[in-house]
């Protein structure tokens, strides 16, 4: 969370030190030493990854980047205006990256476009068709596309946003993902690409799924991702949690999850909470300095303001639901919170949950400072 985000610990009614029923000797606390078992190196070549949004005229590209990563509502993107040329966003998050979004009448196979300029640096192609709308003829550009940069960029993602299926029935959504899918896949191998590697994704604005499948495409370009999972794996085992996600919380891109599938209703709430986090947040937030600002000589605490621990201790929330889950929240730096959903009985043991996340969130730190 930002600087600002609400001192809500302990909020929301957690803490309960009930009965341990359920968890007693199950769930240990984590050593700081194991947790960081399974890191797997990085790639560390200080390169920002490009996203490239390609498709057709009106077919949701600059809307996918408002709402994903400006906040826009979905219905405000009724209003905007056709892209006329190259639109370059930096986003400084957890990781930086660049999102490039093409106008869609522009035909950059042309010989005269630098090809090395937009496909040069390791990121995804993320090809956008509009499901409600014809779509054979995006298609053989897609195609056009893939053929023409595999050979020389074949490390860049492929990914295809099967758009706007909001408005359609489940059957007919598959259907659409099925036809598109046989089409690419036997014009790849009519050209001798049986090799290439796409993923699908159904899409809208409307709902969750356009944040999903963007956090499947941010996953793919970290390169520390399988040793996230791990930390996760093992947080979650040792604190009797069902489930956790590590968010980008500006974005609601999710950067890893635990290995145990993801239930779209599970991701969905997890998600919610965030909205709920960041508007109180917004209301009720106060500006914290980051730890290093308060350590850094140039800003000494001022003595009478706030004292150092509660500068620098992160925002958490625990909220009960009618289910009898939990969920737990808890920053673990200025752009990632942590959310986990649990059982009533796992947050008995609060103060376990809380000291084995104090651990993943030390190990996690240790993860990026090595790939910094
Ligand atoms: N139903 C529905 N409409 C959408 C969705 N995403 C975008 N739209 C609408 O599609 C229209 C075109 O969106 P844009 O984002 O401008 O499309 P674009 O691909 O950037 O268009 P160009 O800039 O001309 O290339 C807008 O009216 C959006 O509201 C979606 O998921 N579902």
């Amino acid at each position: 969370m930002e600087p600002g985000s609400p001192s809500t610990t302990g909020g929301g009614g957690g803490g309960g030190g009930g009965a341990g029923a359920g968890v007693n000797g199950k769930y240990g606390a984590m050593s700081p030493g194991s947790s960081i078992q399974g890191y797997t190196g990085l790639a560390g070549n200080g390169r920002r990854p490009r996203l490239l949004l390609m498709g057709q005229r009106r077919s949701g590209k600059s809307s996918i980047s408002s709402v994903v990563f400006h906040k826009m509502s979905p219905t405000e993107t009724l209003f905007l205006e056709s892209t006329t040329r190259i639109q370059k966003d930096p986003i400084h998050s957890f990781m930086d990256f660049q999102v490039w979004d093409f106008p869609g009448q522009l035909n950059f196979l042309d010989p005269t476009f630098d090809f090395d300029h937009i496909f040069g640096e390791l990121g995804a192609l993320i090809w956008v068709i509009d499901a409600q709308d014809e779509y054979l003829d995006p298609l053989s550009r897609l195609h056009a596309t893939i053929i023409a940069i595999q050979r020389s960029y074949p490390a860049i993602n492929i990914e295809v946003f099967i758009h706007k299926v909001d408005g359609l029935s489940d059957e007919y959504k598959l259907d659409t993902q099925r036809d598109i899918m046989q089409r690419t896949q036997d014009e790849l191998s009519d050209n001798g690409l049986d090799n290439v590697q796409v993923s699908y994704h159904l899409t809208s604005i409307y709902d969750h799924s356009i944040f999903e499948a963007f956090s499947k495409v941010i996953q793919k370009l970290i390169p520390q991702l399988e040793t996230l999972e791990n930390l996760l794996n093992v947080l979650c085992s040792n604190s009797g949690i069902e489930k956790a996600f590590l968010f980008d919380v500006m974005s609601k891109i999710y950067i890893a999850t635990d290995s145990s599938p993801v239930d779209v209703q599970s991701y969905e709430i997890c998600s919610d909470y965030i909205d709920v986090i960041v508007d109180v947040s917004e209301i009720y937030g106060y500006d914290r300095k980051q730890p290093a600002e308060i350590t850094d000589a140039a800003h000494p605490v001022v003595p009478g303001a706030e004292d150092e621990e509660e500068q620098t201790a992160e925002a958490s929330s625990i909220i009960r639901l009618q289910n009898g889950m939990v969920l737990y929240l808890r920053e673990i730096n200025k752009y990632l919170a942590l959310i986990c959903l649990m059982r009533k009985e796992g947050i008995e043991k609060k103060g376990l949950v809380d000291f084995n996340v104090q651990v993943f969130q030390n190990a996690l730190q240790r993860v990026f400072e090595v790939g910094r």
